[in-house]
């Protein structure tokens, strides 16, 4: 494998499901390519492919057309021992954590070691032994699977993916059954084992929040087709799908607050000279001088209204939103200069909001009652 060459490599991926009355392509000629040391987030909402599509990767699911490349190895010409042998260097996670519950934990780590590791048997032994305590559960190794909590079961689980030395671990959903403080913590160990063994991490999730806490790149997939994809700061900063931004609204919070301020009166019933805008910038701006300057530059005067500040990848990304008040074309001119800065500017036409809000709120009633 060459040097820099991508450690997973898919080319046309294409998965159609033929059943007795229906169709279904599942991923639709996706080409994906993740580096050595990525962490990158698959996100997508329930029956995009995500899962169809990692299971590609280490040949669970055998693509209809394309080409799947791992760690320079054509999967798909692999049969048999090659296969399995190939299969031991890419290690998977759930949501469920499929540990077999009549073992004990020592015993579920142990597992995939039996099954073709070189290893003597202490050495075997030995290494069950370093992974719980990579994972924190030295203490849990003579217990059973039901005597652990969802996180303690997903650390178990990581520990028997990790078994066999794989460079790829495939993270489907893993934090999806897991309260918001177990999910940062495994979230933590997924980044742990990144930075500690090198290991690269596909990590599938229908939670934007997950990928903006540890992934360096992401992609959005929609009915089988992967929609946007990037470094995680330009997606966060600069998405261009609708659905890239309602993921990342969903994590961010703004539009909540947008749907509080909206429902102001003073904001319904803004003056002709008086802009609603959400600005959105990552890296060097900061509110500041951004702030000072509309005002010393263009005499336009800023009332903030909400604003978050949260650091992805060690740079600040924030979102503010404002009113911006000024004498005739003041406003507009101030915008354009902010534009030029590389924040992205988000004019909200207040009427239109609201009754896109309405919209949304009675689509969400019929799917409710349709669930009921
Ligand atoms: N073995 C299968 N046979 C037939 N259809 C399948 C099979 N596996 C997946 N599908 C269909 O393929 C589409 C994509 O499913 P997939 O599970 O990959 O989506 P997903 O984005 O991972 O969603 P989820 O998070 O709900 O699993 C869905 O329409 C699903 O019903």
């Amino acid at each position: 494998m060459a040097a820099n060459a991508p450690i997973i490599d898919l080319k046309g991926i294409d998965v159609t499901f033929k059943e007795a009355d229906r169709t279904v392509r599942a991923v639709k000629n996706v080409d994906l390519e993740v580096a050595k040391g990525d962490i990158y987030g698959i996100v997508g909402y329930s029956g995009a492919g995500k899962s169809t599509l990692v299971r590609v990767i280490n040949q669970l699911q055998r693509q209809t057309s394309g080409k799947v490349t791992v760690s320079g190895q054509n999967m798909g010409a692999l049969k048999g021992k090659a296969l399995r042998q190939a299969r031991t260097k890419i290690g998977m996670i759930f949501q469920h954590f499929n540990l077999m519950n009549e073992r004990t934990i020592g015993d579920n780590v142990m597992f995939p070691l039996l099954l073709g590791s070189k290893l003597s048997r202490h050495d075997k032994q030995a290494k069950v032994d370093e992974l719980l305590d990579l994972v924190g559960l030295s203490e849990k190794k003579n217990d059973y699977p039901a005597q652990l909590s969802g996180g303690q079961k997903q650390r178990v689980a990581i520990a028997r993916a990790l078994a066999n030395d794989p460079e790829i671990l495939i993270s489907d959903e893993a934090t999806s059954a897991l309260d918001p403080k177990t999910t940062s913590s495994i979230l933590d160990l997924l980044k742990n084992l990144n930075e500690k063994l090198g290991l690269t991490v596909v990590l599938i999730t229908h939670e934007m929040q997950a990928v903006k806490s540890i992934c360096n790149k992401v992609a959005v997939m929609q009915s089988g087709e992967i929609v946007e994809r990037g470094d995680l700061l330009t997606i966060f900063s600069k998405p261009t799908q609708q659905l890239t931004k309602e993921f990342i609204e969903t994590s961010s919070q703004i539009d909540a607050a947008l749907a509080n301020v909206v429902a102001q009166p003073s904001i319904q019933h803004l003056q002709a000279n008086e802009r609603l805008v959400v600005l959105s910038y990552a890296g060097a701006s900061t509110d500041d001088p951004l702030i000072a300057q509309l005002y010393e530059q263009f005499k336009v005067t800023p009332n903030i209204l909400f604003g978050n500040v949260e650091i992805l990848q060690n740079t600040p990304v924030g979102n503010l939103g404002l009113v911006l008040s000024g004498e005739g074309d003041a406003v507009d001119k101030a915008l354009a200069y902010v534009k030029e800065q590389g924040v992205t500017v988000r004019q909200i036409n207040v009427a239109e909001y609201q009754a896109e809000l309405a919209r949304k709120a009675a689509e969400a009633d019929t799917n409710a009652e349709g669930e009921a």
